[in-house]
């Protein structure tokens, strides 16, 4: 069975090298929506697959690194990537530029990790990340699979190149999240929320 659970965010970006002139020569932004599906064939204590609550804990703090923050390609020019840093303190620096496709195959590989590292606690089992869906505008979405995360023809994206501002770290519950998430330490799920 498949269970979604929708999160939102309003980024800024530029996208280098696509077709669409707006959107690789001009900062702008978008209303993103990312729709988070999981699937496992087992219901828990509560007949759920996974329950709704658990996914606003990490799931959704994680992606909210991207609400209110500019996202920025590492190989972008060095003047640019500086400039942005100064005036803005939230953003995030990505190894990919921020196309919707690649947003989905980031996002895909956060939200994989923090299932990998979760203690569940209330009977949950096999639960996994089928897909992730970035709807960038109301009419353009991209989903990302398992296979498309760990693409290597789409060029292979490593957690510990991303990188989240000073700003963006201090907003998380835990500031030291993201640490631990990259060290696999595990993160018991609470058992009520
Ligand atoms: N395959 C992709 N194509 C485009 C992406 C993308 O991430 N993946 N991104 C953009 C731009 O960011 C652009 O802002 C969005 O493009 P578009 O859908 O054309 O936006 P509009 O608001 O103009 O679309 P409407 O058709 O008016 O709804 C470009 N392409």
């Amino acid at each position: 069975m498949l269970i979604r659970k929708l999160f939102k965010f309003e980024n800024a970006h530029i996208v280098r090298g696509c077709t669409t002139q707006r959107c690789s020569q001009n900062i702008h932004g978008h209303s993103y929506k990312v729709e988070v599906l999981l699937e496992s064939n087992y219901l828990d204590d509560g007949q759920m697959v996974y329950d709704f609550g658990l996914t606003k804990l990490t799931i959704k703090e994680l992606i909210d690194s991207f609400d209110h923050s500019i996202t920025l390609w590492h190989k972008d020019d060095a003047a640019y990537l500086q400039a942005m840093k100064t005036h803005s303190a939230r953003w995030v620096e990505l190894p990919v530029s921020p196309s919707a496709e690649q947003f989905s195959r980031v996002i895909y590989l956060m939200v994989e990790r923090i299932l990998a590292c979760t203690a569940m606690q209330n009977g949950e089992r096999e639960v996994k990340l089928h897909s992730i869906i970035v709807h960038e505008t109301d009419t353009g979405y991209a989903q990302g699979f398992k296979e498309d995360a760990h693409s290597i023809l789409m060029g292979e994206i490593k957690l510990e190149e991303i990188i989240f501002s000073a700003q963006v770290q201090k907003e998380w519950s835990d500031p030291g999240i993201w640490d631990k998430l990259l060290k696999m330490e595990k993160i018991a799920n609470p058992t009520i929320v």
